[in-house]
């Protein structure tokens, strides 16, 4: 924008070295300059929101200067890993590109300068929620790791006009409100209108003689869309590398058909404009169970093909041709979501570069890598034959030609083994027809991992048991881990200060080596009282806002029992609440009970769909209304919903728990990493032996660790044998007390039948084994209690999480998937750093 002296024609904007524009003075002045240029605004009349998009445009520059090199870079490295997720949650920008760049204190000062508050300025960002939960923040973290290991990266997804919904509670019940996140623009992104693909849907094939007198097959779409690039840059912390986030946003390839409009079909006019920018209009608010829905198809491929084409364009530009594909990319399919891409890229390369079959084949399983995220049956993405037919007729025809040719290998290796053929094909025969995803992303993908070590063995055991024994060595586990830089520098500085005070702030990038020396102070005294400090000021902090947002007061004295995620019934929110009722009629009956003052903190959002995950939130706040007005337990037990839980809310509420809720039934939450965002801000873990619990509990000792309820195989043993949940009622007295109290609607003003439908569930079927896990959930919480009573023992376990959790930083996941799948070299160790654009 012409406001810095260029200095060469290569690089017009580069100043003398990057520090110089992180000088306050520098600072201030460009903030003045932006809102004055950007924003068109003068101070004196600036509102809030235009002091907060003159700094972020004042810090997006100074990621846009790194930016430039990053994309030489990019454009010169030999390898690259693309990373294609329908789901993205970067969270709120402006305070981790600070943090990241190094600049904190030079822009608190330069807005102290300008009588602005810094923070105030931070907590004014809402977020772009392109996600449902923990896959789309994997993926953030994620692509934060690859930038500050200054790995050549592009994120690919879908930049969705609105994003997860906001979550409203009235009267105890979820009310989903549309996420207008665009409604003030967004500084962070840079459009790219020359950056776009067409891409067909719908429609037909026929096939032809080329003039060479080759056979082909053409596609003749019934309607063609144009993808823009939208990009984000991602900053590495403390390093001069951003990854590149590319979001879709799908328009018209005409958006105003003026021959209608002339005939006066004013609708006519626009409608092929409206129709084509649906596709990328809104996210799918479902976080496991799948909507077979057209639109969500044609989102998939609608991303995926904008990806693969413009990764084709970049190769081209650095002098590649389609045929050393595999050689330039490793691109990694988080989940089935975006699993059509093995179909597209054989499109892509045998329809459009012409190359062979079996070349294009061994192009894409070199290509591609597939992460698994979910056992659950009803998450497995098949899509119904006819609907795909209708959609990408091609595609069907290329996944017949792959499954034809797989199959035939399958009856080589299992000559006879008709049952075992039929699992594995990528197309499922029941009375219905459907293409399985995950069956296409296995056979073509050259690696297939799982997200925790037991979630990868009970992959290898069930849903994919036979593609591991048929590729035993495509199989291999990496376990989640969570961005050390958001997760606990950005959203707990105290902490983080005294971990840096203690161990020096390597930490921050080597977590896995360096925080275990935290492990020396864990008997210090000062050191304790300095630590419960500053967990009590992110209580209060979190109490205020709780207190504003709820009208609920807590007490920050009391134990922080926090469970945040999405609601699901094998997540059992409702096990919590059952303890929550056993411990409230424990003090009423015995008010000198033993046991800390509780306040139990929930947040979560239900799929608009979920109906039982709706009464779930209903329940929790229904008991909530009860309890938190009985002065007989007023100031023992509180219980809170918090509203709106996103990645914004969860830098607020992980540094003030005490107690992390992980209860999920065993063999069910593949990872979790919200487990892991507790632990390392401190806070104790009461969980199952489920997902990455089992290695939280080993890392951090199992004496440091709450875990009660049966294993993954005791829950499938229970179930072999016949579980008869009812029995647990008729033989557990206080669990039928309490299973009573709430059937008698004692929680919902008299109104017996309003959670009839969660009793029932629990009494016939119970199908996440709440009530076989109740007894034991109850001891794990009263050793919790007793525990807490001894400050100077739980501070020495929060310390001793915190040091013994460094592995579970998404910096470890990351450099497992360069070693063991990707194979990508960093720019440092590349050397590249070239010239030319994206
Ligand atoms: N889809 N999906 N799967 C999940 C989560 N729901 O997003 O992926 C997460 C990220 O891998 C896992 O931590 C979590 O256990 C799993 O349920």
């Amino acid at each position: 924008n012409g406001r810095h002296p260029p200095k060469s024609d290569e690089n017009p904007i580069v100043r003398e070295d990057l520090r110089t524009g992180l000088t306050a003075e520098a600072i201030k002045n460009d903030i003045l300059e932006n809102l004055v240029y950007v924003q068109a605004r003068i101070p004196k009349i600036a509102t809030r929101n235009d002091w907060y998009m003159a700094l972020a445009y004042t810090v997006r520059d100074r990621l846009l200067e790194r930016w430039g090199m990053a994309i030489e870079s990019l454009q010169q490295s030999s390898r690259a890993v693309c990373y294609l997720s329908a789901e993205f949650l970067p969270g709120p920008h402006l305070g981790n590109a600070i943090l990241n760049l190094g600049m904190y204190e030079q822009t608190k000062e330069a807005t102290a300068r300008l009588g602005l508050d810094l923070d105030a300025l931070i907590s004014h960002e809402g977020e772009p929620g392109l996600g449902n939960g923990e896959l789309g923040r994997l993926a953030a973290c994620f692509l934060d790791s690859l930038a500050t290991l200054e790995i050549p990266t592009i994120g690919y997804g879908i930049r969705y006009e609105f994003g997860i919904f906001d979550q409203e509670i009235h009267d105890g019940w979820q009310r989903e409100v549309t996420d207008k996140w665009l409604a003030f623009g967004n500084p962070w992104e840079i459009v790219r209108p020359e950056i776009a693909y067409y891409v067909p849907l719908g429609g037909y094939t026929e096939t032809y003689y080329d003039r060479l007198g080759r056979f082909r097959v053409r596609w003749v779409p019934e309607r063609v869309v144009k993808g823009i690039a939208h990009d984000t840059p991602i900053p590495g912390y403390h390093v001069e590398n951003v990854a590149l986030l590319r979001l879709w946003k799908s328009e018209a390839c005409e958006s105003f058909d003026f021959q209608a409009f002339n005939e006066g079909d004013y609708y006519g006019a626009v409608e092929d404009k409206v129709a084509s920018e649906t596709i990328s209009k809104v996210l799918y608010p479902n976080d496991e169970p799948i909507p077979g829905k057209e639109l969500r198809l044609s989102q998939q491929f609608f991303f995926v093909s904008c990806s693969l084409q413009d990764m084709i364009r970049v190769h081209r530009l650095g002098g590649g041709v389609p045929a050393t594909f595999d050689r330039r990319y490793a691109v990694q399919l988080n989940d089935t979501h975006p699993a059509i891409a093995v179909a597209e890229l054989m499109r892509l390369l045998v329809d459009k570069q012409r190359i062979d079959w079996e070349r294009a084949w061994e192009i894409t399983r070199n290509t591609f890598s597939y992460t698994n995220h979910t056992l659950l049956p009803e998450a497995l993405e098949k899509w119904p034959l006819p609907l795909f037919r209708k959609v990408l007729p091609r595609h069907l025809e290329i996944i017949f030609e792959i499954n034809r040719r797989f199959l035939e290998d399958v009856r080589l290796t299992y000559p006879g083994d008709s049952e075992r053929l039929r699992r594995l094909s990528l197309i499922e025969e029941a009375d219905d027809r459907y293409v399985r995803m995950a069956n296409l992303a296995a056979v073509g993908s050259h690696a297939i991992n799982g997200v925790a070590a037991l979630h990868t063995d009970l992959l290898k055991e069930t849903v994919m048991r036979d593609f591991y024994e048929l590729y035993p060595e495509r199989f291999l586990n990496v376990t989640n881990g969570v961005s050390p830089r958001r997760w606990m520098l950005l959203c707990n500085p105290g902490m983080s200060g005294l971990i840096t005070d203690a161990v020096g702030e390597n930490w921050v990038c080597n977590s896995q080596d360096s925080i275990a020396g935290l492990e020396s102070f864990a008997d210090d005294g000062a050191f304790r009282e300095a630590w419960r400090k500053v967990k009590q000021g992110n209580k209060m902090e979190l109490a205020r806002h709780i207190s504003e947002r709820t009208g609920i007061v807590v007490n920050p004295e009391s134990l922080f029992d926090i469970q945040v995620k999405r609601i699901h019934e094998y997540k059992r929110q409702h096990l919590n609440a059952l303890h929550i009722i056993s411990l409230y009629i424990r003090l009423k009956r015995t008010p000198s009970l033993d046991v800390p003052p509780r306040t139990v903190i929930f947040g979560g959002k239900a799929a608009p769909g979920y109906a039982r995950a709706k009464l779930i939130i209903k329940f929790i706040n229904s008991i909530a209304d009860v309890v938190n007005i009985d002065p007989d337990v007023a100031d023992r037990l509180k219980v809170v919903f918090f509203p709106d839980f996103n990645v914004k809310n969860g830098q607020l509420i992980y540094p003030a728990a005490d107690l992390s809720e992980q209860i999920s039934t065993a063999g069910k939450e593949a990872s979790g990493t919200g487990n892991m965002k507790f632990s390392l801000n401190g806070a104790l873990t009461i969980g199952t032996l489920d997902g990455a619990n089992v290695e939280i509990r080993e890392a951090v000792g199992p004496e440091n660790f709450l875990v009660f309820g049966l294993t993954a195989r005791e829950v499938t043993d229970l179930k072999m044998r016949g579980y008869r949940p009812w029995e647990s009622y008729e033989q557990n007295e206080e669990l039928r007390e309490i299973i009573d109290l709430v059937r008698s609607g004692f929680f919902s003003r008299g109104d017996r039948d309003l959670f009839e439908p969660l009793v029932n569930e629990l009494l016939s079927r119970d199908e996440y084994c709440l009530l076989a896990d109740y007894p034991s959930y109850l001891e794990a919480q009263e050793k919790a209690g007793k525990a807490y009573l001894v400050q100077g023992q739980w501070l020495r376990m929060s310390i001793l999480n915190v040091a013994r959790m460094g592995g579970f930083s998404s910096d470890r996941s990351i450099r497992e998937y360069l070693d063991h799948i990707w194979k990508v070299d960093s720019l440092k160790a590349s050397g590249s750093r070239g010239n030319g654009r994206p």
